[in-house]
């Protein structure tokens, strides 16, 4: 399973350019593609979702040609909504309309998980006129469709359930098409039935669509008729109960900019809620179409300061306090509004989100994964139907977590704000692509995550002395990562494996249930203190850390350390494996024969019998075991600065290692 391990985060700053809008993105491409005349689309966005849409369009005969980008084509362009600020060089696209109809009559199309694609494609293709088979991801087929397809069906649409009634995958076949009675859709479980059906339309001659039920997510029919309309066809509707679109053909616009992507928007804006600075994202602003830059209003009622332009929109924290929990009808942000949900964690009281039935049917059942997710960090959660009461947590409080994202974009975006509370692993990132590939990228550009300073090197070179002595100097928090690598070996004797057996200890590495206290190591509620230090178990830890099962193992764990304000973490491969992004890098080393009396003193004064020369042969031997293994050798990293103890005091030691430090430390974080 893939991986990204996000450090608790501190702060948030800066600006960021939005990725085109997938909703208008694939909305743009349909109707280009059915358009008369040649489209120039701008900023399109790249993402897995769109590459659906153009891969089916292809397949279906449309000659699409790419451009370098927008930047090249020199055309001036004309917006759905805010547009894209100058400068801003998206997907650029030629799409040469069908004029109405596709070429290819006959055609299997693989729409992955795509709500976006498969919706409209299947109201397009039920009046083609042509044999099709339409499906997707395992996910896809659990998404309803019923409600389409019976709204299509009253206008003679021949369309047939290959798998489950009601669900993907469809077969679609040449059929009668009359479209002169009123067509009732249902809007109260996904709004794309009524967007596939209202764009497709137009290709069965118009008519008129009455909804049945309450229509969610109306922002979204916004979306669609204002597209409509950038392609000539004009929609009636009234109220949002009725639709009579006329019988017209849609006619390129010429060039079509794809605004920002407003549910996107919602990530950058609650970081800057959260813990700016001040957060700025372009590519949305007042004039967007899109119903999710209302988002902004809901940070507002939590305290967060917002200003918005045109084409901008700047999020800050409260002038003073934290953010306020709040109850809201989620009706008009049914995507964005999964934002507030880890932001709720850091609010002053409750937070219920209202009216998000609509969840349930997404990528994921989004209510479900939600609520399993918070509660993994420790938050109290309640789940109902149709809605989530989110309790906040105290500050400091949030558990490190291995979060699951269930393939869905959204899940895995919004989970990286928890990172604000506590060092997160969030499993298969890449599930972004779905309408954002670089998330990750700017998240970290944005964010100051909580500072680390690492000290690798040798045994008894001092570096378990000098770490903690930094760190209590700088009021920090201190790894001894060496100490679980003992606890395993300790662990793995009393559980009676073999410390070469690398299946079975990586599995005691993992279940290590371990509590550090200020001067106590607890291993299963026993003190281990003393034990984890005797000559048998520091070979021990030196033959299961060879091990790169167990490496893997530790590693999240090592990193959960990393709290604010700030970590010294010493070891072997701080700097080259664990904390690869520390402010400064130390190697401490001393000769071999200073750290064997060190270690001799060390044991001595402890009461505990040793012999010198005993003590120089095995830790000559450990250094070897350390620096021959494969996976994360001791070795100086090249961004590391060497310090060589043999002759300093330990004093002398921890002045040098925070002279060199301080200077590159964040002002917040500095005693
Ligand atoms: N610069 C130094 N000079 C003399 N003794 C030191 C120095 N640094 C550490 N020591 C002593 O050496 C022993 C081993 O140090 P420790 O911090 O446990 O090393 P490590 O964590 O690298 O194994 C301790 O008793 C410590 O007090
Ligand atoms: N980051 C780390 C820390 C320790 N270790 C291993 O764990 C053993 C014990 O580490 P330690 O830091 O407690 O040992 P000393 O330096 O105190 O002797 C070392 O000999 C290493 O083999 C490691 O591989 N990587």
């Amino acid at each position: 399973m893939d991986f990204i391990d996000l450090p608790q985060c501190m702060g948030a700053n800066g600006s960021v350019r939005l990725p085109g809008s997938k909703s208008i993105s694939n909305r743009v491409l349909l109707l280009a593609a059915l358009a008369d005349g040649e489209t120039e689309v701008r900023d399109l966005l790249s993402s897995d979702d769109t590459a659906r849409m153009l891969d089916a369009l292809r397949t279906l005969g449309v000659d699409i040609g790419e451009v370098e980008s927008a930047a090249d084509a020199g055309m001036p362009a004309d917006g759905i909504g805010a547009g894209s600020a100058a400068g801003c060089a998206g997907k650029l696209l030629r799409i040469r309309g069908v004029g109405g109809s596709f070429p290819v009559r006959e055609a299997d199309l693989h729409l992955g998980n795509a709500g976006t694609a498969f919706r409209p494609l299947t109201a397009a293709l039920a009046f083609a006129g042509g044999n099709y088979r339409l499906s997707g991801t395992p996910r896809m087929h659990e998404r309803p469709i019923g409600d389409l397809v019976d709204a299509l069906r009253q206008a003679g649409a021949d369309i047939e359930y290959l798998g489950n009634e009601g669900y993907p995958p469809l077969a679609i076949r040449p059929a009668k098409i009359d479209a002169s009675r009123t067509i009732s859709v249902r809007g109260d479980v996904s709004s794309q039935f009524l967007s596939g059906l209202l764009m497709a339309l137009p290709l069965a001659g118009g008519g008129s669509i009455e909804v049945v039920g309450e229509l969610i997510s109306q922002p979204y029919i916004d979306i669609t008729l204002a597209t409509m309309r950038r392609f000539g066809v004009v929609p009636h509707s009234e109220g949002k109960s009725r639709f009579e679109v006329p019988a017209a053909t849609y006619r390129s616009p010429g060039v079509v900019h794809v605004e920002g992507d407003a549910s996107a928007a919602s990530y950058f804006l609650a970081l800057g809620a959260l813990a700016g600075g001040t957060v700025r994202v372009d590519g949305v602003g007042s004039d967007s179409v899109q119903g999710d830059v209302r988002f902004a209003d809901a940070l507002a009622l939590m305290g967060a300061r917002i200003s918005m332009g045109e084409n901008w929109i700047e999020a800050a924290p409260p002038a003073a306090g934290r953010l306020r929990g709040i109850t809201l009808d989620c009706n008009h942000i049914p995507d964005a509004a999964m934002t507030l949900a880890p932001l709720a964690l850091f609010a002053d009281g409750p937070t219920t989100l209202r009216n998000i039935g609509s969840w349930r049917v997404k990528e994921t059942d989004r209510l479900t994964a939600m609520a399993t997710e918070l509660r993994k960090l420790g938050a109290e959660v309640e789940e109902g139907v149709d809605y989530l009461q989110i309790k906040p947590v105290l500050p400091g409080s949030l558990r490190p977590a291995t979060i699951d994202t269930y393939d869905d974009h959204r899940m895995a975006m919004c989970f990286s704000l928890a990172a604000f509370g506590a060092p997160l692993r969030i499993n298969d990132p890449g599930c972004v692509a779905k309408t954002f590939p670089d998330y990750f990228l700017h998240f970290a550009a944005l964010t100051q995550a909580v500072p680390v300073i690492d000290i690798d090197g040798p045994s008894a070179s001092g570096k378990g002395t000098v770490a903690a002595r930094v760190a209590a100097a700088l009021g920090w928090n201190y790894l001894d990562s060496g100490a679980l690598y003992r606890l395993t070996a300790l662990a793995a004797q009393r559980a009676g494996v073999a410390w070469n057996d690398e299946p079975r200890v990586a599995a005691v590495a993992a279940g290590l249930d371990v509590v550090f206290g200020v001067d106590s190591i607890l291993l299963a509620g026993e003190e281990v203190g003393e034990a984890i230090r005797s000559e048998e178990i520091s070979s021990g830890a030196s033959q299961v850390a060879a091990l790169p099962a167990v490496r893997t193992a530790l590693l999240f764990r090592q990193r959960a350390f990393r709290r604010a304000p700030g970590l010294v973490a010493d070891g072997r491969d701080m700097a080259s494996v664990v904390f690869t992004d520390a402010v400064s890098k130390v190697f401490l080393t001393a000769s071999v024969e200073a750290r064997a009396e060190r270690r001799y003193k060390q044991l001595i004064s402890k009461g505990i019998a040793a012999k010198l020369q005993p003590l120089l042969q095995e830790m000559r031997e450990r250094d070897e075991r350390d620096r021959g293994r494969s996976v994360a050798p001791l070795l100086q990293s090249a961004d590391a600065r060497l310090l060589d103890t043999t002759e300093l005091s330990i004093e002398a030691a921890v002045a040098q290692v925070l002279a060199w430090a301080r200077p590159l430390l964040p002002a917040q974080t500095c005693r």
